[in-house]
């Protein structure tokens, strides 16, 4: 049993996450007056013990310290409690009180979807509790159903949302900076993926995904790959399933608006939810089906919704301390703006996407920045993330290069051509399970007997980008087909290698080229009448040789005669 400070002991895994790994402890001894729940020794709690890397960074604990109050003032029903938090060297621990149940994510996968009254129901109290939060200037940014924890209340479920103020952390220029952010697009909200101005209302979209996967199982957009995911966040409607009641698509759809300055305030969210489950049960009057056929004008969007801090500030906010949350203290107007929210835990429902996707974090954009429709030629937000991705995931190409373009191409080549490397192999993310049946009503909550275990740690994918589509940048230049490498050269004719065979070879060819070409030229031409000596070309050639011959000693004799 591993001590967690002075006060705190780590027993058994509960599970692991993106940002850490979750254990139950007990506690040893009072907690002193810096804890929001002393505690008593016996006592079992849970503990987030935050991963190395965030506990090594000097940001992140700053940041932590400073969230400190936030966290801990946190209190409702509906949100598990933190207790406690705790920097101990490279350690960094959310005491929180244990709930006793299974998330969401785990009980959707082991008893298939809700019935669309038990849905509304469930996520009203979650919009209840994001209400609460948003009062008070915190975003979640990271609701999903792994976040909801399900606790047992006299055989009734009790949803309690937990994960507050993580995102944060894990969202601080000291991770970003490192450039290693696990993460899922599928509870993006558009803004989020787009690294556009952050305010409540990422969290209303993620209670409608949230919502939308209660009612059929899976969440609205998935795909093979992240980024497909992405794109339908910021461009796709969701598809409605038959099974969903009108009342409840109108609110689905509501909160899942691409612009959040038309999604509901948590707390019309949880308002109208609570219309809708009376209104499409079973014995309904005709008032209550009336007011959850209008539950449209109780959705009001939220007129202040708290902003997120670090993002840009909302666009046509003049005064950038409107939008400051309750915390104004924790807000850096410096602080790099990443766009994915983690996420961890097995896979989701077929064709989610891979919860464990490895996602790059978004540079920092400032706002009207690139990315932020600047301009046609400003690279896209994801433009950014896969060229991050590549400079620090893929290996250099080797490449055929064709010897035109070569400027080595004259020197000698010592090193015979590497065959060309087949790009990394992104490795698909995981198929999860084969989805479940779309139609309601499938599972009214049920007793859960807890039973825990502790899921395998996450691991980093790398994910597959869709075909570019980037027609204000050049066409990238076609690869060439590898060349058949060429035969070695034949060299029979001198395979003992002499020196200068070649070239007497040469020399013997050329005097034989001569010589038929003389014969041809005296046989058939005018030449041998006008020399007059009728003679053959053999004799003719001696008698030419005779006379050079003759000559040659003519003149040497005379040279002889002239140094005596
Ligand atoms: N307060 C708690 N009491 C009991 N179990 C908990 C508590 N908090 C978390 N757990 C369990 O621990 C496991 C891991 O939690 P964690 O929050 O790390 O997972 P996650 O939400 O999937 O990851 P992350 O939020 O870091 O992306 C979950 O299965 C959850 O059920």
């Amino acid at each position: 049993m591993r001590p967690v400070g002075s006060k705190y002991l780590l027993e058994e895994p509960l599970g692991r996450g993106a940002t850490g790994t979750v254990w139950r402890a007990r506690q040893r001894e009072t907690a002193g007056a810096e804890a929001a729940v002393p505690g008593s020794p016996g006592e079992t709690v849970a503990i987030k013990v935050l991963k190395e890397e965030l506990a090594n960074d000097a940001d992140i604990v700053m940041r932590f310290l400073r969230e400190r109050s936030v966290l801990l003032r946190l209190t409702h029903p509906n949100i598990v409690r933190v207790r406690d938090l705790v920097v101990e060297g490279d350690l960094l621990a959310l005491v929180m009180d244990l709930v006793d149940g299974p998330d969401l994510h785990r009980y959707l996968r082991e008893n298939g979807p809700f019935t669309p009254v038990a849905a509304a129901l469930l996520t009203a109290q979650i919009a209840d509790a994001l209400a609460a939060s948003h009062a008070d200037g915190v975003v979640h940014r990271d609701l999903k159903p792994a976040n909801v924890l399900l606790q047992q209340q006299g055989g009734q479920m009790h949803p309690m949302l937990t994960d507050f103020g993580i995102a944060r952390l894990a969202d601080s220029p000291g991770l970003t900076r490192t450039s290693e952010f696990v993460g899922t697009p599928a509870y993006v909200a558009p803004e989020g993926a787009e690294g556009r101005p952050q305010t409540s209302a990422v969290d209303i979209y993620g209670a409608g995904i949230l919502l939308y996967e209660l009612v059929t199982g899976r969440p609205p957009f998935g795909g093979g790959s992240a980024l497909e995911v992405l794109h339908q966040h910021l461009s796709a409607e969701p598809r409605r399933p038959s099974t969903v009641p009108d009342p409840l698509w109108t609110v689905i759809e509501r909160c899942l608006r691409k612009s959040p300055e038309e999604r509901p305030s948590a707390e019309n969210l949880a308002r109208g939810l609570r219309v809708v489950a009376e209104g499409i049960g079973v014995h309904v009057n005709s008032a209550q089906i009336a007011a959850a056929e209008g539950v449209g004008a109780l959705l009001a969007p939220d007129p202040a919704p708290a902003q997120v801090p670090g993002t840009p500030e909302p666009f046509g906010s003049a005064d950038p301390t409107q939008v400051l949350p309750n915390n104004a203290g924790t807000y850096d107007p410096n602080a790099a703006t990443s766009v994915m929210q983690h996420t961890s835990g097995p896979a989701g429902p077929q064709g989610a996407a891979d919860p464990t996707a490895v996602m790059p974090s978004m540079p920092p954009n400032p706002p009207g920045g690139p990315g932020q429709g600047g301009g046609p030629e400003d690279p896209h937000p994801w433009q950014n993330q896969l060229r991050a991705a590549r400079d620090r995931n893929e290996q250099t190409q080797v490449q055929y290069l064709d010897p035109s373009e070569d400027p080595l191409r004259r020197r000698p080549q010592r090193q015979a051509g590497r065959p060309p490397q087949q790009p990394p192999q992104g490795r698909r993310p995981q198929q999860a399970p084969p989805g479940q049946d779309y139609g309601y009503p499938q599972q009214q909550p049920q007793q859960y007997a807890p039973q825990r275990q502790a899921p395998p740690p996450p691991q980093p994918q790398r994910y597959a980008p869709p075909p570019p589509q980037q027609p204000q940048q050049p066409a990238p230049r076609p690869q060439r087909e590898p060349r058949e490498p060429r035969q070695p050269r034949q060299r029979s004719a001198n395979p003992m290698r002499i020196p200068g065979l070649g070239c007497l070879k040469g020399c013997l060819f050329t005097i034989v080229i001569l010589f038929v070409a003389g014969w041809l030229v005296w046989e058939f031409s005018p030449l041998q009448g006008w020399i007059g000596t009728t003679k053959g070309y053999w004799d003719q050639l001696t008698t030419w040789v005779g006379d050079i011959t003759g000559w040659i000693e003519d003149v040497s004799g005379s040279a002889s005669d002239l140094r005596q």
